[in-house]
């Protein structure tokens, strides 16, 4: 059960300290990772990070910078100085945007002599499908889309890419097992789609080889939140 555990990242979307510690602490048990992400870092900035730490989880900062490679770059050199152990960019925003990011969290650790945080490329957020590409004037299929933005991104020095689990099993076959996976879109049978549209559930992400697995409201928004964990943790073990 510890090995998914360490799986498990846990979406902290709510708008305020309190809120937040709450589920940390409610959680810590069953999460490996915390996420903070655009509400919640809005809302109370990087003292979120300490609480996290203070909790013995691990953080993501999910903030998807997008920008000229110079500002993600110094961002992201901020983010080493806190400590995160995981952060994103999104890939679209090129190659030297990444490339730049990646050598900037590396001489920033070795500077502070830590571990430089995992650098991940969002490559097409699991809200869009084929139809809404199409609209953005892309004319490739998602899977084929997060492939080459896959490709860019560990070119340019990513450990690893946030994509659907559906992609999964492709990006290893022609990346490497090695090149991590973090899949948001996670649906147990139990619970609701919203606004998620490229999903699957728990069990089949596992099996599909992903490194890390996204959830946020199907444990937050029910009234047993330890059950839900315990139940997702189950079903990714099985
Ligand atoms: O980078 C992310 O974490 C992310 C990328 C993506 O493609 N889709 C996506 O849903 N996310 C995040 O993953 C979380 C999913 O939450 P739930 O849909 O509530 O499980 C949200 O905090 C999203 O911001």
């Amino acid at each position: 059960m510890n090995n998914v555990k360490e799986k498990l990242v846990f979406a902290l979307d709510v708008p305020d300290l309190k809120s937040a510690k709450a589920l940390i602490k409610e959680l810590a048990e069953y999460v490996g990772v915390f996420k903070v992400g655009k509400e919640l870092f809005t809302a109370v900035g990087p003292e979120i990070f300490k609480v996290i730490k203070e909790n013995n989880g691990k953080i993501f900062a999910d903030l998807k910078y997008h920008d000229i490679p110079n500002t993600v770059a110094s961002a992201a050199r901020v983010l080493v100085r806190h400590g995160v152990e995981i952060f994103n960019v999104h890939a679209t925003g090129g190659f030297e945007m990444i490339n730049m990011t990646a050598k900037a969290i590396k001489e920033e650790a070795e500077k502070l002599g830590i571990n430089r945080p995992k650098l991940l490329a969002v490559t097409v957020l699991t809200s869009l499908n084929d139809e809404d590409l199409k609209s953005l004037k892309i004319n490739e299929t998602t899977s084929d889309y997060v492939i080459d933005l896959a490709k860019l991104a560990k070119s340019a020095g990513a450990d690893g890419v946030v994509c659907s689990p559906n992609e999964v099993e492709q990006i290893k076959k022609e990346l490497g097992k090695e090149f991590i996976t973090l899949t948001p879109g996670i649906r147990p049978l139990w619970s609701v789609k919203g606004d998620q549209k490229r999903v699957m559930t728990p069990a089949q992400a596992v099996k599909n080889g992903v490194d890390y697995i996204v959830v946020g409201r199907p444990i937050r928004n029910v009234e047993n939140r330890v059950e839900a964990a315990k139940k997702i943790l189950k079903e990714m073990s099985e």
